[in-house]
C-alpha cells in the first residue's frame, strides 16, 4: 500500500497552542493513515500493532525509537509479548500537531513492503 506523503516530511520544533491542529485538519490526516484513531480526549492518535513474538515486537519498537530520536518526537508505548500500542501527541502543544501525523506516517512507512 503506498504510504502517506506525510512520511517524507520532517518534524519541526512546534511549541504552543498555535501549532495545535483543528478537527478538520485532524480528520483529513487520519483519512490517510489506516488504523489510526483519535484518543477519547482528542489530544492524541493511537494504533495497535501485532507481531508474532517478542523479537518482532522489540524490533518494531527499536525501529520506531530510532526514527523518533531522528525526528526528535517521541511516542508513548505500551507493549507486551506480541503487540505494541503507539500513541502520538505533542506535549509542547497540548494536543495534536503535524509532527504526530508525520511520525504516524513514518511508522507506516517502516512497515511498508
Ligand atoms: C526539546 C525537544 O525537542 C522537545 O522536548 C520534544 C521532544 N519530543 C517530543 N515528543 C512529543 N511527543 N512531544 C513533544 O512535545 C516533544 N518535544
Amino acid at each position: 500500500m503506498p504510504f502517506s506523503p506525510l512520511a517524507s516530511q520532517h518534524c519541526q520544533p512546534r511549541k504552543g497552542a498555535d501549532h495545535a491542529l483543528d478537527r478538520p485538519a485532524i480528520d483529513g490526516h487520519l483519512a490517510t493513515l489506516p488504523g489510526w484513531t483519535l484518543t477519547e480526549d482528542g489530544k492524541g492518535i493511537v494504533k495497535d500493532f501485532n507481531f508474532k513474538d517478542f523479537h518482532h515486537t522489540l524490533g518494531f519498537i527499536n525501529a520506531v525509537g530510532f526514527m523518533a530520536n531522528r525526528q526528535d518526537h517521541h511516542p508513548d508505548l505500551e507493549a507486551g509479548y506480541g503487540h505494541c500500542q503507539l500513541l502520538w501527541s505533542t506535549h509542547d502543544v497540548g494536543g495534536l500537531s503535524l509532527n504526530d501525523f508525520i511520525c504516524a506516517a513514518r511508522v507506516e512507512a517502516l512497515l511498508d513492503r
